[in-house]
């Protein structure tokens, strides 16, 4: 497991749509090759979806042959509520980019047979080749996905009733509402996210920082879903210095003064990045030879 330990949730926002961006190009995906992804929804990563739209746009990125698993959605709630899992997804990412909508798959919440639909989630994740790279966030139980405390690391994606505190926890999205907030999900298991090829959480801010403690200081536990990961292979998280305050300050240092995991500083090739003027430039730009276009053409 490695630690990447940024000073910000944004800076975490940033080192983590980098990283993206970096292992779908170095994989140079094409038609017969999908970079398969795995996706968290929450507040953790809706920045990082943020800066890979706008990486988008600068033409750092294409999410054409690219496909996507995400990790849960609730149970009972219409695809087109403004808390589905669906509808977050849709809205902050997928139509922002150019990704090809037979390309997406999000469990749905809503099938008559749930057990079905989970069965057969997992069998197209195996179709798809298996997850390439899986990104999570965890509640500050420590859970990944829905799998809450007391799962088994070795679940697959199956229903899961909400913890207490997880309802509490996402009532935020529901007017504040414990009542609102649905009981149930359908949920990738620990060991769906444990079979993709490499994982990357994120973990930001106090609230979290407890979590952290537990998922890199102390044993693997089903109490703490996330701990499962130290057995993984190529896991790694990336937090910011908050989440960072329940942590012994040897752990911090050692982590601190690994060498980077990779080097992203080469996203933009050398090139000074656009700022978002450039961009609103470039966007004029365009849309000025569209109408010098349509004039030549009258
Ligand atoms: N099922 C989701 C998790 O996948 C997510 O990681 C967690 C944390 O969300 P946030 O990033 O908003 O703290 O919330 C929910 O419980």
């Amino acid at each position: 497991m490695r630690l990447v330990i940024k000073e910000t949730s944004e800076d975490v926002s940033e080192w983590a749509a980098k990283y993206l961006i970096k292992k779908i190009n170095d994989f140079k995906p094409s038609a017969d090759k999908h970079f398969v992804l795995g996706l968290p929804t929450g507040g953790t990563p809706l920045r990082m979806y943020e800066k890979l739209i706008e990486y988008y746009h600068d033409g750092e990125i294409s999410f054409k042959y690219v496909k996507t698993f995400n990790m849960d959605e609730y149970v009972n709630l219409p695809k087109d509520h403004e808390q589905s899992y669906h509808y977050y997804m849709w809205n902050n990412f997928f139509r922002k980019v150019d990704i090809p909508p037979a390309n997406v798959s999000l469990l749905d919440g809503n099938a008559s047979d749930l057990d079905k639909e989970c069965r057969e989630y997992e069998e197209k994740i195996v179709e798809a080749g298996g997850i390439d790279l899986f990104i999570g966030g965890i509640g500050p139980d420590g859970h990944i996905a829905f799998n809450e405390p007391g799962s088994s690391l070795a679940s697959r994606t199956r229903v899961k009733t909400l913890a207490q505190d997880t309802i509490r926890a996402n009532a935020r999205f529901f007017d504040d509402d414990i009542s609102k907030v649905p009981k149930k999900a359908l949920s990738v298991g620990v060991g769906t996210v444990m079979d993709a090829r490499e994982v990357m959480i994120l973990v930001t801010g106090t609230q979290k920082a407890f979590a952290l403690y537990k998922a890199v200081e102390e044993g693997i536990n089903h109490m703490w879903t996330v701990s499962a990961f130290q057995q993984h292979p190529h896991t790694v998280i990336v937090c910011d210095e908050d989440a960072t305050l329940e942590l012994r300050v040897k752990t911090v240092k050692y982590f601190k003064a690994l060498p980077d995991v990779v080097d992203l500083t080469d996203l933009y090739s050398g090139r000074t990045p656009p700022t978002r003027d450039d961009r609103y430039k470039q966007t004029d730009r365009t849309q000025n030879q569209k109408v010098k276009l349509e004039k030549h053409k009258t």
